[in-house]
């Protein structure tokens, strides 16, 4: 009998991320950071570190591994591979090498879908134009797969989290909910077979995406992930010292993710957001819980979120449109209002 990887892990993908609340005071306790060459480390919550090895090369370093987000552990493969080079790409930089990062309960699974697993990350390392070069395999109660990626980037043209400015537009490259998508698959409530769709996203690379955004120049870009939408932008905001504003009519939502949230379906770790976000984030009345909750939807793999000039939008929906990248769409604006607090209206004012 095949088996569901769903079943065999209490969490999913990116939903299984310690929400923000738990993780930051965590961060803080870390010893500061020394070497003059870190241009990038833990303070701003980024996507990845970045370090400076000469005037003209910077390395990004970036883990990510986490349990099965779907059935198949060739598609698990490649989704955690996917989304591990995720954070080369929101810093604007080229992954280089890749290694695998693998936990599996040899005692309850066959080998041969670990073997599976493997082959889906290694496949998706080789369309990023990479190579596995190593890694590390311990015995887990749940598989736990991804990888820890290294990029290089030229030092003047990193894209942190923190170069937003006020004026700022923001454009999302993948639709929302796939975490509500994942969550209802898992329970066995996609009664509209909307994981397919989920899956082709969540194995999209962002290469595209980086690709636009470097070729027109951007302020600021992360790629939306476990703390869903609303918490990668505070992120964003907070780095930025900026405020925010989201035109909920006009974020880019899987059809079938607003049924089925209405429906009461939701990934634990996206109400986990939701209630972190609750001391960050207003909603303009009339804008309902489960729209809240698409808007807090922890995503696996998502798409980037980019901060650019308004003068370049136009450009960069035309890079973006140009290399197909799942949606293009003008989401929000950043605003000078409270440094780290966004507003949700409900259409562009
Ligand atoms: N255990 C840890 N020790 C040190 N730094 C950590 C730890 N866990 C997370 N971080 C750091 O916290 C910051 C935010 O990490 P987080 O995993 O939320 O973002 P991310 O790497 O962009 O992942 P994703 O794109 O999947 O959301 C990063 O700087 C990351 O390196
Ligand atoms: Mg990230």
């Amino acid at each position: 009998m095949t088996v569901r990887l769903t079943q065999v892990a209490k969490r999913a993908g990116c939903a299984a991320k310690h929400p923000p609340g738990y993780l930051f005071p965590l961060l803080r306790g870390l010893p500061p950071i020394t070497d003059p060459n870190v241009m990038i480390g833990t303070s701003t919550a980024d996507d990845a570190a970045v370090y400076r090895l000469s005037a003209d090369t910077a390395l990004v370093l970036t883990t990510d591994f986490f349990t099965p987000v779907v059935d198949d552990p060739y598609d698990f493969g490649a989704v955690a591979a996917t989304n591990a080079l995720s954070d080369v790409y929101a810093m604007g930089g080229k992954p280089l090498t890749a290694l695998n990062l693998v936990g599996f309960p040899d005692e309850t699974l066959d080998a041969s879908i670990l073997a599976e697993i493997l082959r889906g990350g290694a496949e998706k390392a080789r369309e990023a134009g990479i190579d596995l070069v190593g890694g590390h395999t311990i015995k887990t109660d749940e598989p736990i797969y991804g990888l820890a990626v290294t990029g290089v980037v030229h030092p003047d043209r990193v894209v942190s989290n923190a170069g937003g400015r006020p004026g700022d537009l923001l454009v999302l490259t993948k639709p929302l909910g796939i975490g509500i998508l994942t969550t209802a698959a898992k329970q066995n409530k996609d009664t509209r077979g909307a994981i397919g769709k989920a899956i082709q996203l969540m194995s999209t690379l962002n290469r595209g995406a980086c690709e636009a955004m470097t070729a027109v120049g951007v302020h600021a870009a992360t790629d939306v992930t476990g703390f869903g939408l609303l918490g990668h932008l505070r992120n964003v905001v907070a780095a930025s010292g900026c405020g925010a504003t989201v035109w909920l009519d006009a974020v880019p939502v899987v059809e079938e993710a607003w049924a089925y949230v209405k429906e009461g379906i939701a990934p634990g770790g996206t109400h986990a957001n939701w209630r972190f976000l609750k001391d960050h984030v207003s909603y303009e009345d009339g804008i309902d819980k489960p729209a809240e909750l698409v808007l807090s939807d922890a995503q696996t793999s998502g798409g980037l979120l980019i901060a650019v000039e308004p003068a370049r939008v136009d450009a960069l929906v035309r890079e973006l449109e140009a290399r197909g990248t799942p949606a293009r769409a003008i989401v929000g604006r950043l605003d000078d209002g409270p440094a780290g607090k966004i507003r949700v209206a409900a259409k562009r004012g």
